[in-house]
């Protein structure tokens, strides 16, 4: 490990539904420059945790979350930290592409406009154009930035919603199973995208699949039964897996 801070830490978290705990005692360091892949059987907790990042859960009236998470070493729980701010500064990409039944300009224009990012029209047009190009997405829209978010291809729509979390600058993005919900092409180019981005955030990504989470993670965190049980290097927890719970998961002993 470097001695670089860590971009968020997760310190002994629980999360609970009601009286039920889906997540339990869970506590791991999210880098920048890195992606971090979080697998796990389905129902393990992995999405739960997800939100936890970015305060996803308080819009669930049942969760409840216990335990320190920090974003550059400011605790994300705390009553002075602004929610909206957060969901800014860690943004999220979804399954099932959720644009706004908008323009594809005003999908990506939105978050920067009520941010206050953009002083201008001229500004606004060059952080609109900025996050489509590097969401690998201008080529394919810039003559027909008027049309409906909602009328492009499901690949094209989560590339559209990834343009609009890049829009708002965030320093973490967190995409859960981005891809699941998209053709082997698609997949592929949100793939590709997720390298390309690696180098200016902090990813984490929730995925089903391990030759995915192979592919495009450095860190892979293996979640069982609400637990975290292994967290490392992504060619270390594929290729020799500490715990015998990892090494079966991997192994499609069970899943
Ligand atoms: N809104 C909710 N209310 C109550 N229980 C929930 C809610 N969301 C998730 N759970 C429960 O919490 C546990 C963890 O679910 P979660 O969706 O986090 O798992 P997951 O590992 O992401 O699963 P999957 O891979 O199937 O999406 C499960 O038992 C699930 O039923």
């Amino acid at each position: 490990m470097t001695d670089t801070p860590h971009k968020m830490s997760a310190r002994g978290v629980n999360v609970f539904y009601g009286n039920k705990q889906a997540v339990k005692d869970v506590s791991i360091d999210i880098d920048m420059d890195k992606v971090t892949a979080f697998i796990g059987p389905s129902g393990c907790g992995k999405s739960t945790f997800l939100r936890t990042l970015n305060r996803m859960n308080d819009t669930i009236s049942s969760a409840r979350v216990t335990g320190d998470i920090t974003l550059d070493g400011e605790d994300i729980y705390s009553s002075a930290m602004d929610v909206v701010q957060l969901r800014a500064r860690v943004g999220m990409v979804f399954q099932k592409p959720n644009p706004f039944p908008k323009s594809i300009y005003e999908n990506v224009a939105y978050g920067p406009r009520i941010h206050g990012l953009a002083p201008s029209r001229a500004e606004l047009d060059a952080i609109v154009e900025r996050s489509l190009r590097r969401a690998g997405l201008w080529e394919e829209v810039k003559d027909r930035l008027q049309d409906s978010g909602t009328a492009l291809s499901g690949g094209q729509q989560q590339r559209l919603c990834i343009a609009r979390a890049i829009a708002v600058d965030p320093e973490v993005i967190l995409m859960d199973e981005p891809a699941s919900a998209l053709d082997p092409i698609a997949t592929a180019k949100i793939e590709e995208l997720i390298h390309e981005l690696r180098g200016r955030y902090a990813i984490a990504i929730v995925t089903h699949n391990m030759q995915q989470a192979a592919r495009v993670s450095q860190r892979t965190a293996f979640f069982h039964l609400g637990t975290l049980v292994e967290y490392g290097d992504t060619d270390q927890i594929f290729t020799t897996p500490h715990e015998e719970r990892t090494k079966d998961y991997i192994t499609g002993r069970y899943g």
